[in-house]
């Protein structure tokens, strides 16, 4: 964990080393997953299945790729009904959210007297991809689902991977709530591969959405472009910026309840107050003695945690802007104030009583997040991931002849006669 105080001279220079460290990180895996692609491209369900016993643990036919219907209600009728009622309750409010998201079409005659739309379709077929490597997240299916099926998305085809063959209840009982029933056993950057360009069981998708380690964002951002993506949400962030009234402990658990995702997450306190800021160093130590998932939450916190002193809130919201981080917390008196001087944020906690795990499991917006500084210009994952516009144009010859003419002008300015041609030889008619 690093130390940074805005008043040392060395202040961007130290900002800059603890930003660019996990950049380091995922830089790593390019080549890697440049070639699990090629070969899955190549080999198809071979490859699939040779990444899934190397990486998972797991030996495979092609046909057991896919987890059949019977194994998804058999293994999900054995969640317990009061697990099964926090799930419905985490979709209830989920869908709610993302209904709210809709957008409307756009349909209008201007002043010229052309008609002008806009029309929202949804997209053929999106591949939801949920993590299961070192963690199982039933809360990533609803946040991959839900929003797709409000959408109205005909085609769902959901990979998760299966460590040691182990297919988790709660994932299965996710997926079976969001009617989701095309469901692949595979993870990593073979399974975004498989998605993006087709294997002989896994037909392509038109867009591969969720959130992943290095290796799955690393792969989304190599088949960008062949596909679309929802965004490069890696491994998990958060800032919390936090005044001397808080309980430190609370702010230290805070802080690991992302570190423990993964040893490449990054958890960072801002704060004015420095021996309020070291209390919560203690308090992270102290509670690193008894976390179940401390061996993660330990590397994490020691490679890319972070503890930055500043001398307002001014300030804090500027080193909340250059990190950009994926998960905001904000536990000052007037949390909404200071969150509207935070540009880049893909999701914001606001007040002493919202830690960031209401928004994982059961706020009502995504999850799913963008990560790596990436929020500057990339949002959560939402319905306007599985959607897409198409705009129309109608007019008569009225119309034309508002608007034909300098058409006519601006085509030939271009040098295109056809484009002025087009619209000349209609306007003679007129
Ligand atoms: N940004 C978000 O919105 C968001 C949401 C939830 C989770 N997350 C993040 O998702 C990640 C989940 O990571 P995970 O590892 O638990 O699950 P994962 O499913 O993302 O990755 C596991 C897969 O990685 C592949 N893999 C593992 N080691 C590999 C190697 N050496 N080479 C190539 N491939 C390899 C395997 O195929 C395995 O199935 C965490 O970083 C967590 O922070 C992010
Ligand atoms: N914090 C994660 C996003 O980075 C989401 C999540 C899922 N389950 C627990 N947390
Ligand atoms: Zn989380």
């Amino acid at each position: 964990m690093k130390r940074l105080n805005t008043t040392s001279p060395q202040f961007a220079a130290e900002l800059k080393a603890v930003l660019a460290r996990r950049g380091e990180q995922s830089g790593s895996v390019a080549e890697p997953v440049r070639a699990i692609l090629a070969d899955v491209q190549k080999r198809g369900d071979e490859a699939l299945c040779d990444y899934t016993e190397r990486f998972d643990r797991l030996k495979l036919s092609p046909a057991q790729l896919r987890i059949s219907e019977a194994e998804i209600r058999e293994t999900a009728d054995r969640v317990a009904p009061e697990t099964k009622e926090a799930l419905a309750l985490a979709a209830k409010r989920i869908r709610a959210f993302h209904e709210a998201q809709l957008p409307g079409d756009l349909d209008y005659t201007d002043e010229a007297g052309l008609r002008l739309g806009m029309r929202w379709t949804a997209l053929d077929a999106a591949g939801l991809y949920v993590p299961g490597g070192k963690a199982a997240y039933p809360s990533s299916v609803l946040m991959n689902a839900l929003p797709a099926h409000v959408a109205g998305v005909k085609r769902l085809a959901m990979c998760v991977p299966t460590p040691d063959g182990v297919l988790n209840p709660l994932v299965m009982e996710a997926a079976r709530l969001c009617g989701v029933t095309e469901i692949y056993r595979i993870g990593g950057a073979q399974a975004v591969g498989a998605l993006a360009y087709g294997t002989p069981t896994i037909a392509p998708v038109d867009r591969i959405v969720g959130p992943g380690n290095a290796f799955v964002a690393e792969a989304k951002r190599q088949v960008f472009g062949h596909v679309g993506i929802d965004s490069i949400a890696g491994p998990s962030e958060v800032v919390v910026v936090a005044d001397g009234t808080n309980d430190p402990r609370l702010v230290a658990i805070d802080l690991l309840a992302q570190a423990e995702h993964d040893e490449q997450a990054q958890s960072v306190l801002i704060t004015q107050d420095e021996a309020f800021a070291e209390k919560v160093i203690a308090a992270v130590e102290e509670e690193l003695k008894t976390l179940p998932r401390a061996k993660i939450a330990r590397k994490s916190w020691d490679d890319c945690g972070a503890v930055v002193i500043v001398r307002s809130e001014d300030e804090a919201a500027e080193v909340v802007n250059e990190f950009a981080p994926e998960h905001l917390e904000v536990l000052l008196d007037d949390p909404r104030a200071f969150s509207l001087k935070v540009r880049h944020a893909g999701a914001i906690f606001m007040g002493r009583f919202c830690p960031e795990a209401v928004g994982d499991y059961v706020g009502g917006p995504n999850h799913v997040l963008p990560t790596s500084r990436t929020a500057r210009f990339a949002s959560g994952l939402s319905v306007y991931d599985f959607l897409k516009r198409t705009t129309s144009i109608e007019t008569d010859m009225e119309g034309l002849k508002k608007v034909g003419p300098a058409g006519v002008i601006l085509a030939h300015e271009e040098g295109l006669d056809a484009h002025a041609m087009s619209l000349s030889e209609r306007l003679k008619k007129a």
